[in-house]
């Protein structure tokens, strides 16, 4: 908490002192009521005075004006803060997530981070809200009630005195044991999130394997441990209310009792001990909610601490700054050697000892089968992830030494799931070059094999696109992909079983226009398919993280097992078909 403080209060310290400043003026006026209703009684109804009750309402019309005004001056004060601080934190935290690599994308979780951007934020932005509005009146008004007790009478105002210690006790044994349950309340919060945007996701597999029924049991039983968590917690703060209550109306009983002795002796009058009454009603008031706070601030906190979790994590894949480094003209495009990665917090290595030579210009297929590691060896190219032993050179370069953006330039990369951002066609495809031109989008999607049903599209470039890229079909959305990595000139496309949803003649299209893209760059052709590794220059075999086979076609006919078994395989298939 003192962490996000430190770093968004200052540029909201006038709101945050002045808000609670002009809170004390409006406790004062609370304060003051009571007493100018005891003189308006004793000086004005009892000695029948008129003038003085006409005061009185003067003075209290008065002070109920200018605490009106005061109110609305902290209650804007209270807005812009939270909003403010809340939008601040919330663009931190997307600053944040853009720097992690997918290491820390898989540590968090997508559903996590959004519960922690949204409902912590809001937690927050509430608990600041209240910082400003509540914190210092409640307390302020439940100690100025004892102290204008004390001050019409000492005896009567020690039972302010023994009620305020007793409330504190009862609230310090309820807060201290629900807190736990507010912050177990987030993470199922989580859970719940992350079975929603699963069954969202996948509603239609779901549908397919009649599954909805399974999901459901799934979603009832996340759904019920948070009701769970949240009955405890509620249980316990429901106890809050009676027991406040039960203090506080023991203590009214003591000061009628005492205050009625006092009256008939003549040692108070009348309209103190009334007075005396209105300030344990407010002190009353004030605890309830000083109890609010109390969870407001709890839950607050555990939110705070989720959120500083995001802010405080550091990015496994470091930035080697702005500067752009030189590249070797001649070098290898792409050199792995003897890398070994394991994706965290994961059992066994998914890649073993693998070197590899890809020359300027030239083409390596990787095959393998399901889980063999052939996404793992793609995504340390554009250090999606960095290797966890070896090295990964770029150009000549250890691509740990090169900028992100100037690697990120030389590297265009397709990963294996197709994904789209909403916006229009041409939003998507400009995000290697954001100044491309049409006709240089149009060449891309020509080499792409899209440009056909683009132009087919009504508004051709400026064709809409869903949430996810969900009005184009698999194959579609793979070639936009395609197209959008072909935008700029790069030195070595990946592409990561980008021809997965093709069929064999627009796949062998693709494979002839990406051999004779301008600039001649060289090609990491990720596939489970022989055809369409086959025309590489090189095909490298792994199964389960190591390398089995390294050459041409032909050689590894010849020379290795497995291939051969995944030629033999695939040839049956295409004959039975
Ligand atoms: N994010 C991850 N965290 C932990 N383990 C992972 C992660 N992604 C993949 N793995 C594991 O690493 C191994 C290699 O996975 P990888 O995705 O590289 O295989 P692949 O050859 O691309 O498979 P496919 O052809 O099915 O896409 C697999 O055993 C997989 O279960």
């Amino acid at each position: 908490m003192e962490e996000l403080a430190r770093r968004f209060f200052p540029p909201y310290r006038r709101y945050l002192i002045w808000g609670p400043v002009t809170k004390c003026l409006e406790v004062g006026f609370d304060l003051l009521t009571p007493l100018v209703i005891a003189w308006m009684i004793d000086s004005g109804v009892n000695a029948g005075d008129t003038d003085v009750i006409w005061q009185g309402v003067g003075l209290l019309a008065g002070m109920a004006f200018l605490g009106f005004g005061v109110t609305l001056i902290c209650q804007k004060m209270a807005s812009l803060a939270s909003q403010g601080v809340g939008t601040d934190i919330r663009a931190a935290l997307i600053e944040k997530m853009g720097t992690f690599s997918a290491a820390e994308l898989d540590r968090f979780g997508a559903p996590t981070l959004v519960t922690r951007t949204t409902n912590d934020v809001n937690q927050l932005q509430l608990a600041i809200s209240m910082l400003i509005r509540q914190l210092i009146r409640w307390p302020a008004l439940a100690v100025g009630s004892v102290v204008c007790a004390l001050a019409i009478d000492v005896p009567l105002g020690l039972v302010f005195c023994v009620c305020l210690p007793v409330l504190a006790a009862v609230f310090y044994l309820v807060m201290s044991r629900s807190v736990p349950f507010f912050a177990g309340m987030q993470a199922k919060l989580d859970a719940i999130g992350r079975l929603v945007r699963e069954t969202a996701s996948g509603v239609r597999p779901i549908r397919a394997f009649n599954r909805e029924a399974f999901q459901e049991a799934r979603f009832r039983e996340a759904s019920q441990e948070q009701a769970d968590m949240a009955v405890g917690a509620g249980r316990l703060t429901a106890l809050l209310s009676p027991a406040t209550f039960l203090v506080m109306n023991v203590g009214i009983a003591c000061v009628l009792w005492l205050g009625g002795g006092s009256v008939t002796a003549g040692r108070l009058e009348q309209g103190q001990v009334m007075a005396l009454i209105g300030y344990m009603n407010q002190l009353l008031v004030s605890i309830a909610y000083i109890a609010n706070l109390v969870v407001i601030f709890t839950r607050a906190a555990a939110s705070a601490e989720r959120v500083e979790e995001v802010l405080a994590c550091e990015p496994t894949v470091t930035d080697a700054g702005v500067c752009e480094q030189p590249t070797e003209t001649g070098a290898p495009v792409l050199e792995m050697e003897r890398v070994s990665f394991s994706f965290p917090n994961a059992g066994r290595p998914a890649l073993m000892d693998v070197s590899l030579v890809l020359e300027p210009g030239q083409s390596l297929g990787v095959i393998g089968g399901t889980g063999s590691g052939k996404s793992a060896l793609a995504s340390l190219v554009p250090r999606l992830y960095d290797a966890t032993e070896g090295s990964v050179r770029v150009a000549g370069r250890d691509v740990r030494d090169l900028p992100l953006s100037q690697l990120r330039r030389l590297v265009a990369f397709v990963p294996q799931r197709a994904e789209l951002v909403s916006g229009t066609v041409r939003d998507n495809l400009r995000w290697r070059g954001e100044d491309a031109t049409d006709d240089e989008l149009w060449a891309a999607l020509e080499a792409a094999q899209a440009a056909d049903f683009v132009r087919r599209l009504p508004e051709g470039l400026d064709a809409p696109v869903e949430p996810n890229g969900r009005n184009f079909s698999g194959g579609q959305r793979q070639r936009l992909t395609v197209a959008r990595a072909l935008v700029e000139p790069s030195a070595l496309v990946v592409l990561d079983d980008s021809a997965s949803a093709l069929d064999y003649a627009t796949d062998a299209a693709l494979r002839r226009a990406l051999a004779h893209l301008p600039g001649s760059p060289a090609r990491l052709v990720i596939s489970q398919r022989i055809s369409t590794v086959s025309s590489c220059d090189q095909v490298l075999v792994l199964d389960q993280g190591q390398v089995m086979g390294l050459g041409t076609h032909d050689e590894l006919l010849a020379g290795c097992p497995l291939y051969r078994e995944i030629a033999d395989s695939q040839l049956r298939q295409e004959e039975a078909a």
